[in-house]
């Protein structure tokens, strides 16, 4: 696996982030390093996609970089005529993303699209994941995009939605903040990494506390989610379509 050394050294002028080439190359280390529980939570995606299953139905991974969660739904759906549709629009990560699933052989067939999750149309869902996805997006876009996922669910179908997000109180806020910077010490990233890919992210990246995703989730018609994941300033959620 190639180590993620993106920030290692100063940087003269730290562009905005993005799924390129170098990012895909060592993604695999770094949202490892950087994410709290992403093993954790791509293990649950299996779990849950194993309970969800319905014949006869889709699976959407939405923003699916190098396909993790893709993988992880087709090692435990076993029901018949199911089809995972993974998108992503980094063609640096849909190419590997490809050759990855590839890599394994399994009965679920899995397409991946080259495309933007705002313009791609969904059906016959039986489970929708955006894990740290929807954080990318500009906040306007975000609800039109739920309510398409919402509307694409069968009765009894389930999002996962996975997300980093801030605190409405500055003081828990820091701490989160903090504690995941410690995290990042543990794995290995230096002051200036941390503080560079900071950096990078601050224009492409807004997180929303969990009370606003939660609202966000309501309006666009889920009438019941569950946090089932949170640490530090990570969080995943599950939010149901009533059966
Ligand atoms: C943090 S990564 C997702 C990680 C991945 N879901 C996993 O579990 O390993 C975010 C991904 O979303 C993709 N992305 C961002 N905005 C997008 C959009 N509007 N349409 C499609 N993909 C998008 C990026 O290219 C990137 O690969
Ligand atoms: O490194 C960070 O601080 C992050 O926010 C991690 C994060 C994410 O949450 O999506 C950001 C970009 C990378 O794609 C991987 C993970």
């Amino acid at each position: 696996m190639h180590k993620d050394h993106i920030y290692a050294e100063p940087l003269a002028h730290i562009q905005d982030f993005r799924f390129d080439d170098q990012v895909a190359d060592v993604f695999p280390d770094m949202i490892q390093r950087s994410v709290p529980g992403y093993q954790s939570i791509i293990q649950t995606i299996g779990q849950l996609a194993s309970r969800y299953q319905q014949a006869n139905s889709h699976f959407y991974d939405l923003g699916c970089s190098l396909g993790a969660a893709s993988l992880a739904m087709r090692r435990n759906i076993s029901a018949a005529g199911c089809k995972i549709i993974a998108v992503d629009n980094s063609p640096a990560m849909v190419q590997r993303c490809q050759r990855h699933l590839e890599a394994f052989r399994s009965e679920v067939p899995v397409t991946v699209l080259e495309g933007d999750i705002r313009e791609v149309a969904f059906e016959n869902a039986a489970m929708v994941v955006i894990n740290f996805t929807l954080q990318f997006l500009a906040k306007q876009d975000r609800s039109p995009l739920l309510k398409k996922v919402y509307q694409a669910l069968k009765p009894g179908g389930i999002l996962v939605l996975s997300e980093k997000i801030i605190s409405a109180h500055s003081r828990s806020n820091q701490l989160l903040v903090d504690l995941h910077h410690d995290f990042k010490r543990a794995n290995g990233y230096s002051e200036l990494e941390i503080s560079q890919k900071r950096t990078a992210l601050e224009n492409v990246m807004q997180p929303d506390s969990i009370a606003a995703h939660q609202q966000r989730l309501e309006q666009v018609g889920f009438t019941e989610s569950t946090v089932w994941f949170q640490c530090f300033n990570f969080c995943s959620m599950i939010a149901f379509k009533q059966p």
